[in-house]
This record gives C-alpha cells, sequence and structure tokens, in this order.
C-alpha cells in the first residue's frame, strides 16, 4: 500500500456519520481537501489519509489492519465484531473515543394491530433486521427462538410486504416506525459514533505518536461543545444568591466594573445548560448583560 507512513483513517462517505465526522478531524487542526467523486482524500497538513468508504467496511478494515482509525456506529461495529468471530476472522479493535453524535438505538417494533405482550409474543415469529448477530443475540439472551430475517434495506415495509412479522431496525426520533404503522417495543442496543483504532500493535511509533498528539485535541473539542461560557453583570448585594444560581460555577472570576461601585462582572464556564428560567432568576436579583457564548477549543 503507498505511503503506509500516513496515518489511514476511515470515514464514512455519504450517510448519517460523514458530516460529523469530517468536522471533528477539521476541528483537531486537520486540514483536509475532499473531492465528492474521490475515495482518498489527503490532509494537507498532517501525515494522514483519509478513506472515504460504506460504513459497514469500516470495521473490517480497522480489523484486518487496513486503516489505523475509523468513525463508526457501535450498532455497526457490534455487529460486525459478531459477524467475523463467526467466520473466523480477526475481530479486535480498540475503542479510542465515544463521540457525541450517531445517537440512536436498535428496537424491536411490531405493527400497531399486533398483540403484543413482551418479547415472548415473538415466538416462532420472523423477524427483518439488517442487524442478525445483534438480534439474536438478543434472543438468545432472552430464551426466545424467533427468527431474523435479513434484509438490506427497506427493513419498515417488511410486515407489511409480508416477509417477516416484526422489524428490528435504528430508531432516533421514531418517525420511521409512526410512518409505517409500527410501534417501538424492546429496545435491544443503544448506540452512538465512536472512534476506534485497530487493536494488532502494529501502529509506527510516529503514528502512535500522532495518535496520542491528535486525541487532547478530540477531548478538547467535545468538552468545549459541552461548554458554554457565561458573563453577566451581578449586583456585589447578591453574590452569593447568584453563584448558587450559575450551574457548576464553583469558582468564578469576579471584576470589578470602572466606574460602577454596586456591580461586578462575573465570568464562569459551565459544563450544563444555563437555562431561559435560571436566566430570568438572575434578571430578577439584578444581573444585567447577560451573555451566554460557545467555546471553539478547550485545553485544561
Ligand atoms: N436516525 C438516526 N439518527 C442518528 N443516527 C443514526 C440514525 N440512523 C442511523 N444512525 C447512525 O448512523 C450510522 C449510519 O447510518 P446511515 O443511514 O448513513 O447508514 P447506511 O445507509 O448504512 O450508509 P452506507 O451507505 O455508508 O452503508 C448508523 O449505523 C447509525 O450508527
Ligand atoms: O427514528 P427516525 O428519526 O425516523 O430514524 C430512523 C431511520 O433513520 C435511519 O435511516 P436513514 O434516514 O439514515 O436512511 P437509510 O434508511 O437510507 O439509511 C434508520 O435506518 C431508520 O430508518
Ligand atoms: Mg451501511
Amino acid at each position: 500500500m503507498s505511503n503506509s507512513n500516513r496515518l489511514r483513517i476511515a470515514v464514512q462517505k455519504s450517510g448519517r456519520l460523514s458530516d460529523d465526522s469530517i468536522a471533528l478531524l477539521k476541528a483537531i487542526g486537520i486540514k483536509l481537501n475532499i473531492r465528492d467523486r474521490l475515495l482518498i482524500a489527503h490532509s494537507t497538513n498532517q501525515p494522514i489519509d483519509l478513506l472515504r468508504v460504506r460504513d459497514d467496511d469500516i470495521p473490517g478494515l480497522v480489523m484486518d489492519g487496513v486503516v489505523d482509525l475509523g468513525f463508526i456506529g457501535e450498532n455497526e461495529l457490534e455487529e460486525k465484531m459478531l459477524e467475523r468471530k463467526a467466520a473466523g476472522k480477526p475481530f479486535e479493535y480498540e475503542v479510542l473515543r465515544r463521540l457525541d453524535y450517531g445517537g440512536c438505538r436498535l428496537s424491536i417494533a411490531v405493527p400497531n394491530e399486533m398483540d403484543y405482550d413482551g418479547i415472548q409474543s415473538l415466538e416462532g415469529k420472523k423477524v427483518a433486521t439488517t442487524y442478525p448477530y445483534l438480534l439474536e443475540r438478543y434472543f438468545k439472551e432472552q430464551g426466545i427462538n424467533a427468527k431474523a430475517v435479513m434484509l438490506q434495506g427497506s427493513v419498515e415495509v417488511a410486515p407489511r410486504a409480508g416477509v417477516a412479522d416484526a422489524i428490528c431496525d435504528l430508531v432516533s426520533t421514531g418517525a420511521t416506525l409512526e410512518a409505517n404503522g409500527l410501534v417501538e417495543k424492546d429496545v435491544i442496543f443503544r448506540s452512538k459514533a465512536v472512534l476506534i483504532k485497530r487493536a494488532d500493535g502494529e501502529l509506527s511509533d510516529e503514528k502512535e505518536t500522532l495518535v496520542n498528539r491528535l486525541m487532547p485535541r478530540v477531548d478538547g473539542v467535545l468538552l468545549a461543545k459541552e461548554s458554554k461560557y457565561i458573563m453577566l453583570h451581578a449586583p456585589k448585594a447578591y453574590l452569593e444568591q447568584v453563584k448558587s444560581l450559575l450551574p457548576g460555577a464553583e469558582n468564578p472570576t469576579v471584576l470589578p466594573l470602572a466606574g460602577n461601585e454596586e456591580q461586578v462582572a462575573i465570568h464562569v464556564v459551565s459544563t450544563e445548560t444555563l437555562f431561559w428560567e435560571t436566566m430570568e432568576k438572575l434578571k430578577a436579583l439584578g444581573c444585567s448583560s447577560i451573555l451566554v457564548m460557545p467555546i471553539e477549543k478547550m485545553m485544561g
């Protein structure tokens, strides 16, 4: 393989995980020149190549050591791990970070009109899914004798088409199920996107050093996304009450305001949400100029 000294990262080419994965790589300082039709994108400022593929291929590419890192949904990762294990192929990987996107659940859903009284109602039935290994594992754990019917797409039409009695598919808002006259019953797996690394110990020292340098940046981006910088003017007389209202503000910065003896400025970084209700309470205490601002990057 050419340029094997460059770190190879697999991302979904086009789908639910693509934009967020690329955005994360850019946020940690990797400049990318992505051309829509091309499978490989080279970073212009780091020894990194991006492989843009179907998400189904990503676990295998990492487990076979074809790429060093990959962004993948835990649902797909776990399914492929079970499939490869059953086939006697390498199925090892290391999770570097659980990420803050791609959140969904793999659930069993049944037609509205079906009498469903718990998972035992599926005894002897057929369930359509793209995740047969995860589903069969669940049936086994529950002691149910049901059959997983593999479908690559349009799983939600399977009951109407007479292909299966129920389905097991990814759910986020539930809109797809509702539109197809299905009701969610049992959550069998909760998933988020993860960043994984090959676990065969074959990364060169240079690549290992690069990964170790990038990970604190990933943490910085994740932390920044869940943090806010809050600034406000508060009456000195109510300082303690104001502090107790601010979420996660154990050590706020308190600054004097030029030409204003009555008030001080308070600055604080918070990982909790500042709700409108709290802002209204702060206002009622005499606070003013209350600003809640996003943070771009953080490093401890
Ligand atoms: N509704 C959803 N909300 C949030 N995340 C989701 C949702 N649906 C799927 N995902 C996550 O995104 C991953 C990719 O979903 P997507 O629908 O883009 O896959 P795909 O159709 O298999 O794409 P590909 O063409 O790459 O095979 C899923 O495996 C899951 O982890
Ligand atoms: O609960 P909801 O918010 O409706 O989301 C669930 C749907 O999202 C995913 O499909 P996606 O929209 O990514 O399209 P795809 O089926 O073409 O992959 C998944 O396969 C479900 O069909
Ligand atoms: Mg796929």
